[in-house]
């Protein structure tokens, strides 16, 4: 017993000075680059224990219970500087909510910020793949995944078009108030599902057929599991519950089902287009991928990656952008003034697109409350961001391996230059000037840009124009007026978007 003691005691002093070794190193770096580079330090935020930081955390926590996440990093920024940094849990983090900081992390010194640092668990759960991934691995990936993106974008409509009747069979015409968060997710993770794994949950289906339903309380019992060893950082390996093994091997197990699927499909089916009736109409992505590799398990670990990145972002996109109409009715009606003549058989990719109001109202519920709402990357090699040092801000900042960026989209989006007069205001009609390069990245921006980024809009904007087709009037049937942030995996809207319609 006493032995124990000794060693438990040996071990915590071992911690200790090790952490205080490390502190002093990374502080005489710093201080060497400072003096190489004209680099200063930016703002501090004030913490009370300035060793672990566990008064910051606290905070965070804090704000995220309170739903004010994103309004307390705006303040912070408006407070301390448009990057600034803090010690939660001792690990130096840098927010930056500048563009040209941004630029440097997403785009001109991306291989320096992994993302692997930070999203490793999710591996656990997805295999190695784009999502947790830096390097080689992360390069084949995208590389592999990237075309049938591409294909999917200008692929006929009709994977969609089966999911959006379900969707319109659910939805009250009468005036009825409506709650049409749920109802998107359904749309999305059926049509998603199906473009993946070429089946469809069958969620907005009377019933979900089990296996799906099955999947899908694993996935997010696996999320969980990720999201809580995300949060743990290097202190995970204290996470051990059979549960989350068990989740992530029957997601994996479901996937390989679909996968044994397209690997069955006759060989010269699969090279050929015009044989293959599923790839001649629609674009899905285990068969797209099947034509390149037989390797199961690269194949799961990328079906599972993709899914993992896009199964919900749509319909939060798509419920946050009816949360703001429902606010201004006025803006549906000018929305209705431009599809006036179009039926739903004009609405190809290219056609939506052109037009121009829709696309700024998207464009603008995406500025004000953007489903990604922030990033975040872990510095793997010496860099140099270009601002933000110094007293007055206008000093390059050392960031070191080890160091935490994370980058906040939420208010790099009310920039108050770039968005001027109003920046917290939704006016569609800004976009007509506006042209924002690094200040607007609700698909994020530079490498790892979201693959599927006209893929999503045209499932965004052809659900709201077929909506605009059929509803004259939108009202708001919310009580509370506010956006009220909820911060999962994504930026949703806490009370949803609840609204009724008046039919034409
Ligand atoms: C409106 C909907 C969507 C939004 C707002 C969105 C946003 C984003 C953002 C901001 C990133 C960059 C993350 C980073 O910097 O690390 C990203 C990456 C990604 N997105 Fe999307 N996304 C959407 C829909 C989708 C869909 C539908 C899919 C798949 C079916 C998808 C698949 C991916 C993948 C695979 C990546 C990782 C790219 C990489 O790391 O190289 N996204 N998305």
């Amino acid at each position: 017993m006493n032995l124990l003691i000794s060693l438990t005691l040996a071990s915590l002093v071992l911690f200790i000075l090790q952490f205080y070794i490390r502190c002093i190193q990374r502080s005489y770096s710093l201080k060497k680059a400072y003096a190489r580079h004209g680099c200063a330090s930016p703002k501090n935020l004030p913490s009370k224990d300035p060793i672990f930081g566990l008064d910051t955390v606290v905070e965070n926590v804090k704000t995220m219970k309170n739903h004010c996440r994103m309004r307390a990093i705006q303040t912070q920024a408006r407070n301390y500087g448009h990057t600034f940094q803090s010690f939660p849990f001792g690990r130096r983090t840098l927010t930056t909510t500048s563009a040209r900081n941004i630029q440097t992390v997403l785009s001109l010194e991306h291989e320096k910020f992994g993302v692997r640092p930070i999203r490793g668990p999710a591996e656990a759960m997805t295999g190695p793949g784009i999502i947790s991934n830096d390097g080689k691995v992360w390069e084949h990936a995208r590389a592999m995944i990237r075309p049938a993106f591409t294909r999917a974008q200008i692929a006929d409509r009709e994977l969609f078009d089966a999911h959006i009747e379900r969707f319109f069979s659910l939805l009250p015409t009468d005036g009825t108030a409506v709650d049409l968060q749920p109802l998107f997710d359904r749309l999305i993770l059926d049509a998603s599902s199906e473009f993946i794994f070429g089946e469809s949950f069958g969620s907005l289906l009377p019933s979900c057929p089990i296996d799906s339903q099955k999947f899908l309380d694993s996935f997010n019992n696996a999320q969980k599991g990720v999201g809580i060893r995300v949060l743990l950082g290097n202190m995970r390996f204290l996470m051990r519950d059979r549960n989350f093994s068990e989740s992530c091997k029957l997601i994996q197990d479901y996937t390989q089902k679909h996968i044994d699927r397209a690997l069955q499909q006759p060989q010269q089916q699969k090279k050929s287009e015009e044989d293959s009736a599923i790839s001649q109409r629609k674009c899905i992505l285990v068969y797209e991928l099947a034509k390149e590799t037989s390797d199961r398990s690269l194949l799961c670990n990328q079906l599972l990656n993709v899914f993992f990145a896009g199964r919900d972002t749509p319909a939060v996109a798509l419920t946050n952008i009816f949360f703001l109409l429902a606010r201004h009715p006025e803006v549906w009606k000018k929305c209705r003034g431009e599809i006036q003549g179009l039926q739903k058989e004009d609405l190809t990719f290219e056609r939506l697109k052109s037009l121009r109001y829709i696309q700024h109202v998207i464009n603008e519920a995406m500025r004000l409350y953007p489903p990604v709402a922030a990033q975040t990357r872990g510095c793997v090699a010496p860099a140099i961001l270009p601002t933000g040092g110094g007293p007055d801000g206008s000093r390059p900042i050392h960031v070191q391996s080890g160091d935490t960026v994370i980058i906040n989209f939420f208010t790099l989006h009310r920039d108050s230059k770039m968005f001027a007069p109003d920046p917290e205001v939704f006016r569609p009609e800004r976009w007509i000037d506006a042209r924002p390069t690094w200040e607007f990245l609700p698909f994020g921006g530079g490498a790892r840009h979201c693959p599927a980024q006209q893929l999503a809009l045209f499932w965004v904007a052809y659900t709201l124009v077929r909506m605009l087709l059929i509803f004259r009037e939108i009202r708001n049937e919310d009580p509370v007026e506010d956006f009220v942030e909820n911060m999962k995996l994504n930026m949703e809207s806490l009370n949803g978007a609840k609204v009724s319609f008046v039919s034409v």
